[in-house]
């Protein structure tokens, strides 16, 4: 009874994605770089420091001509954000994806048995999860959750409550929804580590269906192996380097510090600790253990101490990830975040070209990120079967949580990348708004009028 006992739950904790889709917004919602420039010149509060800035990072960014904004923000009003366009964007998202996911995989509303939805900054009373059970007239004892204010790594939160809750039922299928509410928090005043986020962060989500029920194992195209959290907001630097905040005129608004890339290597550290024995091979953790133990000898021999500061910096002995992982599936949260990570874990250009990608052309769309990612992947056929994928996403916390998948099935989908994917990676990432606003680096003195 005990071995059975022991089967069974081993098989309900087993965790299958059958599909997902990306959010694509319809094309009027796209932020052209006329689009950027029209809710820049309205802004009367922003000078001539401001304007540069903006230049600056816009450029530097990483993100191309096609993200996509809410409509209040390219209809003039992102200063009088309504409710209705916080719930209006919301409505989009679940009447394109949720609906799209349905109709591919054949489930229905009324099939769903765990809901679980994320969105950080947007958190109705009735919730984002009975919205959706509202629209579809799903089942009364569906376990519904609504996860707010857990910022970009959020995606892997869902799915892990997904994958717990999963595993008290047997055979269930669970809905996992993650996005972002753009439209009520544009921020429209003048502090810089504030105005960076409207420049990274865009519309987008993804809605995706994942089961325990060992016989829909061979309609799956992953299987979940090990997920990892690490929350590092113990330390006050990486609690305080992505927040909400006001600034010093009272204007509300998410605030990324320069510390945060450093925070963002900081607990993914914290996280790779407790990850890489569940996903490398034996003979990879034995040769990093005595890389590890000859440099510390080493160092020990060395006199002084500030020598031995030296040696223990980016040189010294490193994991090499490959030897367990065939694809590294990074939140795009900006180009100096996943920088930092290539640097971390060694990783070359083609590692870091989907990550790279999806910023590009979506920008950062927060907790579902990293479902964009994931479909380039797919897109581009670079997932076979026994495929190993590793998830990074890191967020407000500050947190890093990451997960390994493997593909079981067939993974061919071009998704929401189908009528783009064959122009990437294109030969140039640069986005025009050097070339048409450049003059503003020549304007001499601290103000300007446009
Ligand atoms: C913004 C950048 C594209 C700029 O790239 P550059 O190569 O130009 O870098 P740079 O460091 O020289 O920065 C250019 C100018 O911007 C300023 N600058 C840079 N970062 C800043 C910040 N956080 N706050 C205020 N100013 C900042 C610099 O001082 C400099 O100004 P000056 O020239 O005057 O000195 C990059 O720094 C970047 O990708 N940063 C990380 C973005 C980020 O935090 N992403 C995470 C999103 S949050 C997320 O995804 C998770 C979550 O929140 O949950």
């Amino acid at each position: 009874y005990l071995a059975w006992t022991a089967a069974a739950r081993r098989r309900q904790s087993r965790c299958y994605l059958l599909d997902y889709v990306c959010h694509k917004p319809s094309d009027d919602r796209k932020v052209s770089t006329e689009a950027a420039g029209a809710v820049i010149e309205r802004s009367k509060r922003l000078g001539l420091p401001e304007y540069r800035f903006l230049l600056r990072v816009i450029v530097r960014s990483g993100i191309g001509e096609e993200t996509y904004a809410p409509r209040n923000v390219l209809d003039g009003r992102e200063g009088e954000p309504t409710h209705g366009d916080s719930l209006g964007e919301m409505e989009d998202f679940f009447g394109d994806s949720i609906a799209e996911l349905f109709a591919r995989t054949g489930f229905g509303p009324r099939d769903v048995d765990v809901l679980v939805v994320n969105a950080s900054m947007f958190s109705p009373d009735p919730s984002l999860a009975s919205m959706i059970v509202h629209r579809y007239g799903m089942r009364e004892d569906v376990a519904a959750y609504s996860l707010a204010g857990m910022g970009c790594s959020a995606g892997l939160i869902s799915l892990d409550l997904a994958r717990n809750t999963l595993a008290t039922r047997p055979r269930a299928l669970a809905l996992v929804v993650s996005t972002e509410s753009i439209a009520p928090n544009w921020y429209t005043g003048t502090d810089k580590s504030m105005m960076l986020a409207n420049c990274l962060f865009r519309c987008g989500g993804a809605a995706v269906l994942v089961t325990n029920d060992p016989v829909l194992r061979g309609r799956a195209k992953m299987e979940l192996g090990c997920l990892v959290r690490a929350n590092i907001a113990a330390n006050d630097d990486a609690h305080a380097c992505a927040l909400q905040r006001e600034d010093d005129d009272g204007t509300v608004g998410i605030s990324l510090s320069k510390a945060l890339p450093k925070a963002a290597v900081r607990a993914f550290a914290a996280n790779l600790r407790r990850l890489a024995p569940h996903i490398l091979p034996i003979t990879e953790l034995a040769r990093f253990a005595a890389q590890l133990l000859i440099t510390k000898k080493l160092l020990r021999r060395r006199a002084t101490a500030a020598t031995a500061t030296k040696h223990t910096g980016g040189d010294g002995p490193r994991i090499n990830f490959k030897t367990g992982v065939d694809h590294f599936c990074l939140h795009p949260g900006g180009t100096a975040v996943i920088e930092a990570v290539k640097r971390s874990l060694g990783l070359d250009d083609d590692d870091v070209e989907p990550a790279r990608m999806t910023l590009h052309r979506w920008g950062n769309t927060s907790a579902s990120s990293l479902w964009y990612v994931l479909s380039y992947m797919e897109a581009k056929g670079r997932l076979r079967r026994g495929d190993k994928v590793l998830m990074v996403t890191f967020g407000s916390g500050f947190k890093c949580n990451s997960c390994v998948w493997e593909v079981t099935g067939d993974m061919a989908d071009k998704g929401a990348w189908a009528d783009c994917i064959d122009a990437y990676p294109p030969e140039n990432t640069a986005n025009p708004y050097m070339e048409k606003y450049s003059w503003i680096n020549d304007v001499d003195g601290d103000s300007l009028i446009i």
